[in-house]
């Protein structure tokens, strides 16, 4: 059964989900780094929000880990290239604490207007400044967005509900979608020119980190209001510091920090300055949205290989995977096979379905021929590294897909460019789920790849097939399958056996030297 651990506050319908789909789950937080890298080995899955940091160091130990899920969205606190190189999924769950998120913003943004937070402590301080606190309206005011994806374009369609101008930059905004959105597409710099309040929903990338840098604050209209529910770091909170004692920066609100948990600030005490405790997502219905949804991929993933939201994997249906797993395994066979067979200096693969094949998602076929391939550099290869490794390595791969059905219902074709030049294996499902390979380097050789098996080219000449039975039966080798194949009669001949057991190098140094032998190769599928 597999093992979940979730390590940060989560609403308790994660843990009762992960139980009901049959997961194992325990639930520990607040545990410090050097704690959670002593307990990791033991779980298969990982459940987080944004106070577990998943650094080098915890996946090191995570000896089992298969899969991580981020129940929220940003992704900051999982070193995800590490975890991808060590094949670990990364999952999030994109849209689920959005709107509560944008809320949060609008509910800043009115703090911000009508100085709120200072109103309500000056009252209950029994002050009644009534002639204190003047606001302003934030009808017909500009809201310039910084990021319009999900959480900006629902900010934005609030904004414009209480009759605000919208104004937005962000590098992938169409300006289809803008024109749909309601809102004018514009550059950061038209945006710090016009907006009264600032809103920012980006992630924090090399691209936006300082986005709103002491220049760029600088620039803005004198009295803007600046709001950030998307994450520290995205502001030079030292110039904002600055910027709000002059006067230049009328207000700013901030649920998130550089620093987290933010427990001093120079900008705490600052007059109009609002801040929350990365509050954003924590609405009661957003954090069952995003407990249900992580529970719910993550017992997926570990039970029936089913992948939603991943962020360094194709995604793969809970019911595209049973169809997908005996083309994976096939896949998979096919990519090891040639890998086995070529060794060192592939440059490129091509991997090509047709007929039904072709029907199927093919992202996952591909990463399959990928790990196979690629596990002859390294036994640590799986789905989920084997296309970074190959990018890393500068392997070229295509996929093709052919609409045509040829002399199998279903085919998955493997074609390496390497030392030899382009040579391909192709194989088929016998029985909807038997892979099979049907095709050797153009040598047609219908064989299962069991987990051990010989490989021997030689000249098709009478009395081979017996010599090599008694050169084998003599070292105590046990013939499983036999499969052979030819190009023609009296040429080259491949043949394909599988054996119990191992066999000695010896073995396969003895079966090079009978007469007519040319190549010899130990397979292994395992
Ligand atoms: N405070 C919280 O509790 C809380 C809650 C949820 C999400 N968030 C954060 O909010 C942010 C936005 O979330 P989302 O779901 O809208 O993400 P999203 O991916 O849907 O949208 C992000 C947008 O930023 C844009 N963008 C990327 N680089 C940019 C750049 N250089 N300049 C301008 N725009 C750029 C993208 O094109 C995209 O449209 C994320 O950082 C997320 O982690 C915070
Ligand atoms: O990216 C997110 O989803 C938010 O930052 C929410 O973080 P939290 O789950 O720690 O509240």
């Amino acid at each position: 059964m597999p093992k979940v651990l979730i390590s940060d506050k989560m609403d308790p319908q994660a843990a009762q989900i992960f139980r009901d789909r049959g997961v194992e789950v325990d639930e520990i937080t607040g545990k410090t780094p050097d704690e959670l890298k002593a307990m990791i080995g033991e779980y298969d899955g990982l459940a987080i929000r944004s106070s577990t940091k998943v650094t080098k160091e915890i996946l090191d130990a995570a000896t089992n880990l298969k899969v991580i899920g981020r129940a929220g969205i940003g992704v900051d606190n999982v070193d995800i290239p590490y975890a991808s190189s060590k094949g670990v999924v990364v999952m999030n769950t994109p849209f689920g604490n959005s709107i509560t998120t944008a809320e949060h913003a609008i509910a800043l943004m009115f703090a911000l207007a009508r100085q709120l937070p200072e109103a309500d402590a000056s009252t209950q301080a029994g002050k009644w400044e009534k002639n204190r606190f003047m606001g302003v309206e934030v009808t017909g005011k500009t809201l310039g967005l910084i990021g319009a994806g999900n959480i900006g374009s629902i900010v934005a369609s609030r904004a414009l509900g209480l009759k605000m101008k919208v104004v937005a930059f962000d590098p992938f905004l169409t300006p289809e979608r803008a024109v749909e959105m309601g809102v004018e597409k514009a550059t950061l710099e038209e945006l710090l020119a016009k907006a009264d309040f600032i809103t920012l929903h980006t992630p924090l990338t090399d691209q936006t980190r300082n986005i709103l840098s002491r220049e760029n604050i600088a620039k803005c209209k004198k009295g803007v209001r600046i709001i950030n529910c998307a994450r520290g770091g995205l502001i030079d909170e030292a110039a904002l510091k600055d910027a709000l004692d002059s006067g230049h920066v009328a207000g700013a609100a901030l649920d998130v920090f550089a620093e987290e948990p933010a427990k001093a600030s120079p900008l705490f005490g600052t007059p109009n300055f609002i801040s929350t405790p990365h509050l954003g997502a924590s609405t009661n219905e957003a954090q069952v949205n995003v407990a249900l949804q992580v529970a719910e991929q993550l017992s997926d993933y570990l039970m029936t290989g089913g992948v939603t939201n991943a962020l360094n994997m194709p995604s793969l249906s809970a019911e595209e995977a049973p169809k997908l797993k005996p083309y994976m395994a096939l896949a998979e066979k096919l990519g090891s096979l040639i890998g086995q067979l070529e060794g060192e200096g592939i440059q490129g693969v091509s991997i090509e379905v047709e007929g039904h094949a072709a029907e199927l998602n093919q992202k996952p076929i591909t990463a399959a021929v990928l790990a196979g391939l690629m596990r002859v550099y390294s036994d640590t290869v799986n789905m989920v590294n084997a296309p970074y490794l190959a990018k890393e390595r500068g392997l070229d791969v295509r996929e093709v897909r052919h609409d045509r059905e040829g002399d199998y219902q279903t085919l998955v074709r493997v074609t390496v460019k390497g030392k030899q030049g382009e040579r391909s294996v192709a194989g088929s499902l016998f029985g909807h789920a038997q892979p099979r390979l049907v095709e050797l380097y153009g040598i047609k050789v219908e064989a299962d790849l069991d987990d051990t098996m010989l490989y021997i080219v030689n000249q098709d000449a009478p009395g081979f097939i017996g010599r090599l039975g008694t050169a084998l039966g003599a070292a105590d080798v046990n013939i499983g399958t036999f499969h052979l194949g030819r190009r023609d009669q009296g040429g080259e001949a491949v043949l394909l056996l599988s054996v119990d057991g191992t066999v000695d190098k010896a073995v396969v140094d003895d079966i090079c030297k009978l007469s007519g032998v040319k190549d010899v190769k130990l397979l292994r599928f395992a």
